[in-house]
């Protein structure tokens, strides 16, 4: 699903209303009796007292339609204008004038403080002040209208998105955002959704459709690309039958200091399980029975020093590398580093101390080689570009060292955002379980396993990041989010592929009396 910026969907709009003949305020008809629709099948009529804060902008206007539309069929709505500007737009005035149609009350004009309504902890809110259009902080009696409907225990429903927040660009007043239950957007979801500091407001959304012009959302650009169920099957790569194991690669791990190794049998077992056909561990030499013990599937390759790696020499060619989990940055590491990235010609994943070993030593960048896939989580990221001021700066910073340095940037966190460029892709598997130790070390063994099977550096990243959170959500229906381990999600990256093609539980019908 596409992520398309607040400038693209008003241009969306405008084509839609050119192409399709009709009129803006269609189009709000439309996306307000969808809003309708999904109350309406959930709600079955019942008199729960709706409140409907309406800004004097075509957000409000929306409000207006859903009010207008649940009062046509016999809900119990109470309307609001926040009245913060004269400056109402004209499909919220049209919506305005249709509202005498339905009933005698007129919308209530809040001016004030004083105007705030009593609501019970039963009552649902819907908050229709702010969309898209927000272009300044809100402040004053609306500020505290925001934080009087926050301390509401009613349920607040968001129409496009929670009121106080910017669709693409950085929060300014955490004090000033709606704490919306759920938020029913139109068409895409916003790329502010996705963010930590952002997206903390929006626990729960759904898209619903408004009919915004097919060609245009599929010729467009978008600010960003979700990644679920759908866009990761087309990565999947269907084995034939007469393939061989060098068909799946040799994948290399170079991982693992003294105390450390775990993270190259973790990172090793996961290309396996990604699929390689062949996995070498590369570590220092006290790394060498453990790792025949632990995983008796891959070859070791050890450095001539005991307790860290000094220098990588190889009796192959390998189809992939993971670099980087748990090697330490000692000085010797460096200079191995060095001549790994100017002497390998083998797509790579460099991961976590080979992140940090840049960091301290930025001359590693001129011999980083082309689009190899850099996996930091956000204290390495920071450590690796400089702080940045909020996620907006951080994913624009990213971008900027990924055009430099032509090379592909996976964020990780909640929303894990895979960069390339100006492209971004937002992942939508995982969990809170899988911020646990060598959780990274898995992904990158992944991504290396998919790499040594030929996908495509920027599909390995993708596709390797879904299946890892994929991965993370089997295990934690399983086990609880608190007993979420590492091994766990390597073990369960079968069952990843697996529900990958699995088909969704059909609503079952009731059965027909004969
Ligand atoms: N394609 C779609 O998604 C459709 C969306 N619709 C809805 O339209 C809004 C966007 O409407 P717009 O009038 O452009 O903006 P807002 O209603 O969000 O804001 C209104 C207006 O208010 C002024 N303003 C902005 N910030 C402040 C502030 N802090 N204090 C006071 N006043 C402020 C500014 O002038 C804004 O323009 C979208 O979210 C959807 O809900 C259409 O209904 C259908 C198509
Ligand atoms: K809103």
């Amino acid at each position: 699903m596409k992520i398309f910026s607040s400038e693209q969907l008003y241009q969306a709009d405008q084509i839609t209303t050119e192409k399709q003949q009709i009129t803006p305020s269609d189009l709000m008809e439309r996306a307000g009796t969808q809003i309708f629709n999904w109350l309406h099948q959930r709600m079955q009529g019942a008199q729960v007292p709706i409140h409907i804060f309406c800004g004097i902008g075509n957000n409000g206007g929306d409000g207006l339609v859903i009010g207008r539309l649940l009062i046509e069929n016999g809900y119990n709505v109470h309307m609001y204008v926040v009245n913060c500007s004269d400056k109402r737009s004209k499909n919220f005035l049209i919506n305005y004038d249709r509202i005498k149609n339905v009933t005698k009350s007129w919308p209530h004009l809040m001016t004030s403080e004083e105007d705030f309504p009593e609501i019970n902890p039963e009552d649902i809110i819907i908050d229709a002040i702010f969309g898209i259009g927000m272009n300044r902080k809100l402040d004053g009696w609306v500020k505290k209208l925001i934080q009087y409907l926050n301390a509401e225990k009613a349920f607040k429903l968001a129409v496009d998105m929670p009121t106080g927040l910017y669709a693409n660009e950085p929060l300014q007043d955490p004090e000033a955002v709606l704490q919306a239950n759920h938020t029913l957007t139109f068409q895409a979801p916003k790329l502010s959704f996705f963010l930590p500091e952002t997206g903390k407001y929006v626990p729960f959304f759904e898209v619903l459709e408004i009919g915004l012009d097919p060609e245009f959302l599929h010729t467009t650009e978008p600010l960003a690309e979700l990644i679920a169920k759908q866009e990761a099957q087309k990565f999947y790569k269907q084995r034939q039958k007469f393939d061989h194991k060098g068909t799946y690669g040799h994948a290399l791990v170079i991982a693992g200091s003294y105390g450390k190794i775990g993270a190259a049998i973790l990172a090793s077992k996961s290309a396996f399980k990604a699929g390689a056909g062949l996995v070498t561990s590369f570590v220092p030499k006290c790394g060498y029975s453990i790792l025949q013990t632990a995983l008796p599937e891959a070859m070791v390759l050890t450095d001539t020093e005991d307790t860290f790696i000094t220098d990588i020499q190889l009796n192959f060619e390998p189809s992939a590398i993971a670099v980087g989990m748990g090697i330490a940055t000692e000085k010797k590491t460096v200079s191995a580093l060095v001549k790994l990235f100017s002497e390998t010609k083998a797509p790579m994943v460099i991961d976590a101390d080979a992140i940090n070993c840049i960091s301290e030593n930025k001359e590693l960048l001129k011999v980083l080689p082309k689009y190899s896939i850099l996996t930091p989580h956000l204290g390495e990221l920071e450590r690796l570009l400089g702080p940045t001021k909020n996620d907006f700066d951080r994913i624009e910073k990213t971008k900027a060292f990924s055009k430099k340095n032509d090379v592909i940037v996976i964020i990780k966190g909640a929303n894990t955002i895979t960069v390339f460029g100006d492209k971004l892709y937002v992942n939508t598997t995982g969990n809170p379980g899988m911020a646990t130790a060598g959780s990274g070390d898995v992904l990158s063994g992944v991504i290396a396993g998919l790499l040594s099977q030929g996908y495509d550096p920027l599909i390995a990243a993708v596709f390797g990041v879904y299946l890892h959170g994929s991965a993370g959500n089997i295990v934690s229906q399983q086990v609880s989010y608190e007993a979420v381990m590492a091994s766990d999600i390597s073990n369960a990256l079968g069952n990843a592929y697996l529900a990958l093609f699995e088909q969704e539980p059909q609503p079952q019908e009731e059965p027909q009396e004969k």
